[in-house]
């Protein structure tokens, strides 16, 4: 269960994110985010365009800083003031963006050997068997000196993947992983993500609002509401789209419209 019980201790292992609000300017996008990524799992984040799915991923990567809360790494504070110990927590985060941005110029194994050159000392040869490595585990074995451009929508998915992974990380977090792939890829793309967190017991975080995939992959959740700014269901979003409390979560869920008198928050 996602939902943080304050009474007790914080979980030592897996992320949990503690009462973060997420504002622009005076803007407030979502407040009192507390919640918990058991490790080893995919946690999804939900809800409707506009709501803050990305703006919670982007503080949960260090890509920004929230005014007010915490999001802690097995124990570990991301913003902490020692760069060292962030820097070191950065490298356990594996992301893929929603564009996949693979460098159009590189290759496909030096897309995946970039973060390997980048932050490794290993030789050559050895950033040769990782590259070729993590293209296997996606389903990709052997298509190291194709162009992106030369791969399909769902190949370039595989491709950041592979990348995503090339550090061994302990949380990858997926930006609309299914965005544009038709339902049979994404359908594929979905059972690769399940079989990367079994293999390499990731626990993964992934942003999305496409119905079949939360089914399919979430062993958890959170939805973010658009109107009261804050979540509003925790949980296996199988149970919450029978169960939810809230009648916009479960409307959301079963894709139905929703009534004049739920709509307010
Ligand atoms: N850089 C920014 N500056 C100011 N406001 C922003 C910025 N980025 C996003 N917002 C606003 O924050 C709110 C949440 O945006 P966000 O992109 O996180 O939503 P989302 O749930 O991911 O949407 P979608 O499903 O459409 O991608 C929106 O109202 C958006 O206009």
């Amino acid at each position: 269960m996602a939902e943080l019980d304050p009474s007790q201790p914080l979980p030592e292992k897996g992320v949990v994110v503690r009462d973060l609000t997420l504002a622009y300017g005076d803007t407030v996008v979502q407040q009192s985010l507390s919640f918990h990524v058991r490790p080893a799992s995919i946690f999804v984040i939900m809800g409707v365009s506009g709501c803050g799915k990305s703006t919670l991923l982007r503080h949960m990567i260090d890509l920004e800083q929230a005014e007010q809360g915490d999001v802690v790494f097995d124990g570990h504070r991301l913003w902490t003031d020692d760069s060292a110990e962030r820097a070191a927590l950065q490298r356990r985060i594996g992301v893929l963006f929603q564009s996949t941005a693979l460098w159009s110029s590189m290759s496909v194994g030096e897309n995946v050997g970039l973060p390997l050159q980048l932050h490794t000392r290993l030789s050559a040869a050895e950033i040769r068997d990782q590259v070729a490595f993590k293209l296997a585990l996606v389903g990709l074995a052997g298509q190291e000196s194709r162009m992106p451009s030369e791969l399909s929508g769902g190949m370039q998915k595989r491709a950041g993947l592979a990348r995503a992974i090339a550090l061994d990380p302990d949380y990858l977090f997926l930006d609309e992983p299914s965005a544009g792939l038709d339902p049979i890829t994404s359908q594929r793309l979905d059972a690769l993500i399940m079989s990367l967190r079994d293999a390499l017991q990731l626990s993964v975080i992934a942003v999305t609002h496409e119905l079949p995939s939360i089914f399919t992959i979430a062993d958890d959740s959170i939805y973010l509401d658009n109107e009261s700014r804050c979540a509003i269901a925790h949980g296996d979003p199988r149970v919450l789209a029978e169960h939810a409390e809230h009648a916009r979560v479960r409307a959301f869920l079963n894709r139905q419209p929703i009534a004049a008198e739920d709509a307010a928050p």
